[in-house]
């Protein structure tokens, strides 16, 4: 039941639990995806006025069964439970023989290059990283908090049913999605929005034949060149999922490297026009901030600004009645990630947005992000009508898009 008539605020959900997930070399350089980003997003919600404004969650671990909502039984098992902690070594082995780690030049172990393990703490903090995720989107979704912010690691977004990669192990967001779809009824349908600069793959695999939660990531593609490779445009969903996958595949490098007048744009003519028809009753966010400016080539190369992380987050409150819940993924410059951090939190509490730098307004997107645009949209087209609206508007900046919306809405046909 409902909690008592306390004001329903923005949940925030962390665990110093998920500090514990490091390799044992213990070198933070060689390993970017490392116990320093939480720490730091975490002071500084908690320096700021910020954490002390929202309700903290003390959320439980997610169980095996939450995470076989996603993943197999021997994937479960084998990130989930350490070994010492398995009261049956036996069904491991039989449930998990498949599993193999590697030794890392560093000393470490991982799943592969990227992916340390510590078999005493990683399947706790990814455990804990589902748990959170779970438990914001749950009390989110019952009206019990307005939205939420989950501080979590390790990242998710590239989980596959059955394979641990790119830092991730267990797919938090596609967890949570197919378990509040499962156990709140009036939640129908369910966005999910990726703005990390890498593509969603495992995120994509769990919702691709899935109608009621659509998949929508916008990250750095290259025709496949970038980090992970998938997420290309025409991977619009299967079966009854198809039209419920939309990539939106940036290409040409760094020539230039993409900013806000291109993430605006995007959400201008594809996101919103797409989410506002789809209607959800939730929406989920997989917000790295690894877009952001700061982040060298190798783990981002753009130039998007805290400011436009906020300015997206409140665009999404927009839709289902304000029912946002966003999950940090991946994001390594801890100025650049504390700084999209707060302004992210800032929307969520309904804070004055911090404005977007007037010669971004001013910009017009660059001439690989228009093709984007316009590739995006005539592929979407047969799927969601509603992109032919704003078409005509890719290449303008936002100020220009502004203008013409005012005059547009003052000739009465
Ligand atoms: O770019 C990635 C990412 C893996 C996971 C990424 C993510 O999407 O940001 C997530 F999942 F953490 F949120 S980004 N990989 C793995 C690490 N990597 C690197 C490394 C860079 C420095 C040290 C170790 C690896 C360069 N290129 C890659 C490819
Ligand atoms: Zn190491
Ligand atoms: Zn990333």
């Amino acid at each position: 039941g409902g909690g008592g008539p306390h004001k329903v605020t923005t949940g925030l959900a962390y665990d110093n639990l998920m500090l514990k997930h490091a390799c044992i070399c213990g070198n933070n350089s060689i390993h970017p995806e490392h116990s320093g980003r939480l720490q730091s997003v975490w002071a500084r919600l908690n320096e700021t006025d910020l954490a002390k404004r929202c309700h903290r969650l003390r959320s439980p671990k997610a169980t095996l069964e939450e995470i076989q909502t996603v993943h197999t039984e021997a994937h479960s098992l084998l990130f989930g439970s350490n070994q010492c902690q398995l009261a049956n070594r036996q069904k491991f082995e039989t449930a998990a023989p498949s599993a193999s780690f590697v030794r890392l030049s560093c000393g470490g172990v991982g799943v592969d290059l990227d992916t340390t393990w510590n078999e005493h703490h990683t399947a706790v903090a990814a455990r804990m990283a589902a748990g959170c995720v779970i438990d914001l989107a749950m009390k989110t979704a019952k009206g019990d908090l307005k939205n939420g912010f989950a501080v979590v690691r390790p990242p998710g977004h590239h989980a596959e049913a059955n394979l641990a990669m790119g830092f991730c192990f267990f797919n938090s967001i596609a967890i949570a999605a197919k378990i509040v779809r499962q156990r709140v009824p009036e939640i129908k349908k369910i966005l999910v929005v990726d703005w990390d600069v890498h593509h969603g793959n495992g995120t994509q695999q769990a919702l691709y034949s899935n109608p009621d939660i659509l998949y929508l990531s916008i990250h750095r593609h290259d025709d496949g060149n970038f980090f992970p490779g998938t997420g290309g445009p025409t991977e619009c969903g299967t079966g009854p999922g198809l039209g419920y996958n939309v990539n939106i595949s940036w290409s040409g490098a760094l020539n230039p490297p993409l900013g806000d007048a291109e993430y605006i744009a995007a959400f201008r003519t594809i996101v919103m026009p797409i989410a506002r028809y789809f209607n959800p009753d939730l929406v989920l966010v997989s917000a790295g901030f690894d877009a952001a400016a700061g982040h060298p080539a190798p783990l981002g190369g753009y130039l998007v600004s805290p400011a436009c992380f906020g300015y997206m987050t409140r665009e999404l409150m927009q839709l289902a009645k304000g029912k946002v819940v966003l999950a940090l993924e991946g994001g390594y410059d801890l100025p650049a990630i504390c700084d999209s951090a707060q302004e992210c939190v800032r929307a969520l509490l309904g804070d004055p947005l911090s404005p977007i730098a007037e010669s971004e307004l001013n910009r017009q997107p660059c001439q690989n992000a228009i093709d984007t645009l316009q590739k995006t949209i005539a592929i979407q087209l047969q799927h969601w009508p509603c992109v032919r609206r704003y078409a005509h508007t890719v290449g303008m900046s936002a100020l220009e898009a502004l203008k013409i919306e005012h005059d547009a809405s003052d000739t009465v046909t």
